[in-house]
């Protein structure tokens, strides 16, 4: 409901996160640290108060499967344990709208480093095509995850919380169009992802183990997540 007290902060960081995944990776400032396929990993090389909070911003294209069904498995809770497989824990604290949750969730102990938490909302959107200009692209589906505070959020002195704003941006065109008055079919489908994460670790961590982390884990979990919809969706009616 639009009435709720985080409304303008959810509805101002969604719109925020969008022109940043919008932005170019041109410029240098972002350095490309992983490729596979379709996929490029960029990220910037940031601390904050001695700790690793690299933004990350990742791109990839897949086929098959549309913005909203890539985003909406992005966001549902029903799905989570399926593709992510850096959770251990998770749960809705509670439902700010239909298209708003607070999650909690417990992830996998990255060794040496204490266990990490999340809390934060996740906000699903569709934003329709500004101008009929680029009728080639469908609709544009964006998730917003930002940490925030709960109070029936449980306190752990042994888990460490971290921060984090992540949004996921999809687009999906029609490549190959369908021919002259046929309906599409999942072999025109075209989805252009950006996935954009900054992520402080709440508490010490080795610069060198995170980045090692982030190397190894955020390749897997977008190739993973990615396929995960592609397989999911396949044999289903496209959802636009
Ligand atoms: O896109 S999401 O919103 C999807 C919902 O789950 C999301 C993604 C990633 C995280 C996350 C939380 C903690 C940590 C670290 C910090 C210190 C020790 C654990 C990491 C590190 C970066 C590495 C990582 C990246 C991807 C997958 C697993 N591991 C990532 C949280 C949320």
């Amino acid at each position: 409901a639009t009435t709720h007290p985080l409304w303008p902060q959810i509805d101002k960081l969604t719109m925020e996160q969008l022109g940043y995944a919008q932005q170019g990776v041109e410029g240098g400032v972002w350095q490309l640290f992983a490729e596979e396929g379709e996929m490029k990993m960029y990220r910037r090389e940031l601390e904050e108060g001695g700790l690793v909070v690299d933004p990350l911003k990742a791109v990839h294209q897949v086929r098959g499967a549309t913005a909203h069904e890539m985003a909406h498995h992005f966001w549902s809770p029903d799905v989570r344990f399926e593709w992510d497989t850096s959770i251990e824990q998770m749960t809705v604290l509670d439902r700010i709208s239909e298209d708003t949750l607070v999650f909690l969730q417990l992830h996998k102990r990255v060794w040496p480093t204490a266990q990490r938490d999340a809390l934060f909302w996740s906000h699903i959107r569709k934003i329709p095509p500004s101008d009929p200009a680029n009728a080639d692209a469908h609709d544009t589906w964006i998730v917003c995850n930002q940490s925030t505070d709960h109070p029936d959020a449980p306190k752990d002195e042994k888990v460490v919380r971290v921060e984090l704003t992540v949004c996921f941006v999809c687009q999906t065109f029609l490549d190959p169009p369908p021919a002259e008055g046929e309906a599409p079919t999942r072999d025109n489908l075209l989805t252009k992802i950006t996935y954009c994460s900054v992520v402080n670790p709440g508490g010490w961590a080795p610069a060198s183990v995170l980045r090692a982390v982030y190397k190894r884990e955020y390749p897997k979990f977008l190739k993973r997540f990615t396929q995960y919809v592609v397989d999911k969706c396949a044999a289903q009616p496209i959802n636009f």
